[in-house]
């Protein structure tokens, strides 16, 4: 496959161009700043038409992924979406992508993060009256919060809650916990790659249910993976677990 990435120089971008070289795909790295083995982003329109990708892998920010995404929608490309941290109208955009175009956007590409959502799911069911507390730690370099994967789990747990919650995102002062309340914590520190906290608290026993990615190469392995999947699909919003 071709396949075009904007972000490749960041954190996360990188390792995806690594990952497509290794399965030996045809990668168009673009960049804000090319240099001369990258293309430049801000001609996203005329590159896409140009080399026209089978798929264009997002992991930028919010506001630039919005702008690729109708970019793409125009030239036809299937998108595969990393970015979080979308507000509605951000939501709203893909969505509107995703009239022309597959779009898959998914807020954790490792495979490992969607057996913990199921995981979740079955022990929020199998323990509904048990407090839950959730728990995110990133780098310090994240600008969102809470992650968009922590967003995701809260969503999870609501549905199996068949209710929604009341997220509380931290607490000081005097604060007695609610009936409904789920406790929503955020750190920062260091290069941890991303780790996932759902904790399940009963009387007297505790069930705690954690990811941990140990390299962004497990993010990049899925997007590739999903980029793979997504060709030749219809126009329409895909998540990952739709292609695992
Ligand atoms: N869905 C998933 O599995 C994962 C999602 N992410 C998400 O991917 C995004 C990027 O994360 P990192 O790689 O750590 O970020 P980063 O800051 O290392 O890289 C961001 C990239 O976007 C580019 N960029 C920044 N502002 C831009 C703009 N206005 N226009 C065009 N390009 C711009 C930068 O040059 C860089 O190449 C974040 O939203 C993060 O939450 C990160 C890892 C896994
Ligand atoms: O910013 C990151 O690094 C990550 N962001 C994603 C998120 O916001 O959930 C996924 C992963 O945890 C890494």
């Amino acid at each position: 496959m071709k396949v075009a990435v904007a972000g490749a120089t960041g954190r996360t971008g990188s390792e995806i161009v690594a990952e497509l070289r290794e399965r030996d795909h045809d990668v168009l790295a673009l960049s804000r700043d090319p240099t001369d083995d990258q293309r430049d982003l801000d001609d996203l329109a005329a590159v896409l038409t140009e080399t026209d990708p089978d798929a264009l892998i997002d992991f930028t920010v919010p506001e630039a992924t919005v702008e690729h995404a109708a970019v793409a929608a125009e030239t036809g490309v299937p998108l595969v979406v990393g970015t979080t941290g979308f507000d509605d109208d951000g939501f709203a955009a893909l969505a509107d992508a995703a009239r022309e175009i597959p779009v898959l956007r998914a807020s954790n590409f490792a495979r490992g993060v969607h057996a913990l959502r199921d995981i979740v799911q079955a022990g929020v069911e199998a323990l509904p009256e048990y407090d839950v507390e959730l728990t995110e730690t990133h780098h310090n370099g994240k600008r969102d919060a809470p992650s968009g994967t922590a967003l995701t789990l809260l969503d999870d747990i609501e549905d199996a809650r068949e209710t929604e919650l009341d997220r509380t995102h931290g607490r000081e002062g005097e604060h007695e916990r609610a009936p409904e309340e789920v406790g929503v914590h955020v750190r920062r520190a260091g290069n941890v790659r991303g780790e996932h906290e759902v904790l399940l608290a009963g009387n007297d026993e505790v069930v705690t249910l954690t990811h941990r990615a140990e390299s962004r190469r497990v993010f990049a392995a899925g997007a590739v993976d999903a980029a793979e999947a997504l060709a030749g699909r219809p126009a329409g919003e895909y998540d990952f677990p739709d292609v695992l």
